[in-house]
């Protein structure tokens, strides 16, 4: 799976099993689905107080559907923080250093009540100067119970190789 990739076409690639994968393990085209989540309302609420971001597209369900969306939509960072949140750690635990950066589209709201989960695969790999770390490209998709790629994208993860002693 890459971004460029329609919603539903079968990936190349190793599938990977649940477990923990640190950079040596990893070969490009692997791919895996992370567990899913259910967005509440508590989170939407919780995101905006934690932001500061108030706006009442999520906040207002009558402002929402004033500006087009069946009601109001969750924070499209809550989304991201969400997916970030399962990518490492559920059912795949990638053995991550730091991310370094994210290019990201919004591509359709998530609403209270969706449930959410991301496609991830490795798009790339590279050896940093540090023999015991290296970073991997991965392309990301965040998909609604519907199928809808909602959130895609790319982020490079600076990750520590398993079984390195100096990690
Ligand atoms: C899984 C998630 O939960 C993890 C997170 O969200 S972590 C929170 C967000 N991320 C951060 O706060 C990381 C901030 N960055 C850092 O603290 C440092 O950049 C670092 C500790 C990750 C690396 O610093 P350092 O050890 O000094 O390494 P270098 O700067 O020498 O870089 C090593 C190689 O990585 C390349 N690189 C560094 N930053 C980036 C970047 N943003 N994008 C692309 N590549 C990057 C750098 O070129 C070096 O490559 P080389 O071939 O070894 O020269």
């Amino acid at each position: 799976m890459t971004p460029n990739d329609a919603p539903g076409d079968v990936p190349a690639g190793r599938k990977l099993a649940a477990g923990e994968y640190g950079y040596n393990d990893l070969e490009i085209h692997d791919h895996y689905e992370t567990a899913g989540v259910t967005v509440t309302e508590a989170h939407v609420v919780g995101f905006a107080g934690l932001s500061g971001d108030l706006f009442d597209v999520h906040m207002d369900d009558e402002f929402a559907r004033g500006l087009g969306f069946p009601g109001r939509i969750a924070h499209g960072l809550l989304g991201l923080s969400l997916a970030d949140g399962l990518k490492t750690r559920s059912p795949i635990r990638l053995l991550g250093v730091a991310t370094l950066s994210w290019n990201w589209s919004f591509k359709g709201p998530i609403l209270i009540g969706d449930r959410i989960h991301a496609a991830i695969a490795v798009a790339g790999k590279r050896d940093t100067k540090r023999p015991d770390r290296g970073i991997v490209t991965l392309g990301m998709r965040v998909l609604k119970q519907t199928g809808e790629a909602v959130q895609e994208g790319e982020t490079l993860l600076m990750m520590r190789l398993r079984d390195s002693a100096s990690a």
